[in-house]
């Protein structure tokens, strides 16, 4: 299947701890969450990764079939395995806690990379995390994304820092030079904080403007997305609720956010679209199960 959207990184098993301490399985990984999120919207998505051949990442493969995620650019290799997570929560908000070195999709490298898929996809999303987990996969990210640049196509990028995954000053080198070949531009603001030591919104803004990016869309959490191109810029507010779990808000926004981007919408009309979606995944436990569908989305717009 051509595909509009081909998300490029790790997914990884969730396990959620609720209120009474058990833990909720689940499906986490920014890239495959993304690629879900946009999938629910209706876009026509693929997700590029290794999984290993065990039960974990059969699980995925069943996942993918079922929200229409294709999966022609997803290898089950031996060696490496699909990694875990726990997801327990604080006053501080969500913190993770990995079992993932050595994984499947870490072990990729540019050579594993399926020219054709990538010289076909409108827009390939990855993230910081896709880059974090082993200096292969970073190379494997920078040479995806030369492909779909040289083919026309274009890059979007998370920040999602994750300090537990690589150390800052890392992090912020490999980070900018992704940014730098991105065409859409996703940083969270606490992330831009520590990345680029900007606080101001508007100048963080800049910065990624500066880098090359046509799109930013730097969100803010509550408050919502500042939405800058080189022509405009917009906040567009967020949408009170009742947040249970933060746990794939970002990825829920950007695969809303990068499906009706290829829906034809300006990114101001997207964000604003994005950001009910995001408001609705925070409601409820776990990075996919609460990820609304565009019926949902269209109705809490329409009640607003
Ligand atoms: O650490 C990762 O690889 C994750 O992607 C975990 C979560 O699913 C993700 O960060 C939620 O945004």
């Amino acid at each position: 299947m051509a595909v509009d959207i081909l998300c490029l990184g790790e997914p990884i098993l969730e396990f959620n701890q609720q209120p009474d301490g058990r833990y909720l399985p689940g499906h986490g990984g920014d890239t495959s969450n993304c690629a879900i999120a946009a999938a629910r919207q209706g876009a026509r998505v693929g997700y590029l990764t290794h999984i290993g051949a065990d039960a974990f990442g059969r699980s995925f493969m069943d996942l993918w079939r079922a929200e229409g995620v294709d999966t022609s650019t997803v290898r089950e290799v031996e060696g490496g395995q699909t990694g875990i997570y726990f997801v327990t929560h604080g006053p501080e908000g969500h913190e993770f806690s990995y079992f993932r070195a050595g994984s499947a999709a870490s072990r990729m490298t540019p050579a594993d990379l399926p020219r054709a898929a990538l010289e076909g996809a409108r827009i390939l999303h990855v993230s910081g995390i896709s880059q974090a987990i082993s200096e292969s996969a970073a190379d494997t990210v920078f040479a995806a994304m030369q492909i779909v640049r040289a083919a026309g196509g274009r890059v979007s990028y998370d920040s999602n820092l994750r300090l537990k995954l690589w150390p800052l000053a890392r992090a912020r080198a490999v980070i900018h030079a992704g940014m730098a070949m991105a065409d859409i531009a996703l940083p969270g603001l606490e992330d831009a904080e520590l990345l680029t030591g900007l606080s101001d919104p508007d100048t963080i803004a800049d910065f990624y403007l500066a880098l090359g990016a046509r799109i930013v869309a730097l969100t803010l959490g509550p408050q919502g997305t500042l939405v800058a191109t080189p022509e405009a810029r917009k906040r567009v507010p967020g949408r009170p609720v009742q947040a249970v779990d933060a746990t794939g808000a970002g990825d829920t926004f950007d695969g809303a956010f990068l499906a009706r981007l290829v829906a034809g919408n300006d990114p101001f009309a997207a964000a604003r679209y994005a950001n009910a979606a995001a408001a609705l995944a925070v409601q409820g436990y776990g990075a996919v199960a609460p990820m609304p569908r565009r019926a949902a989305v269209e109705a809490a717009l329409a009640g607003a």
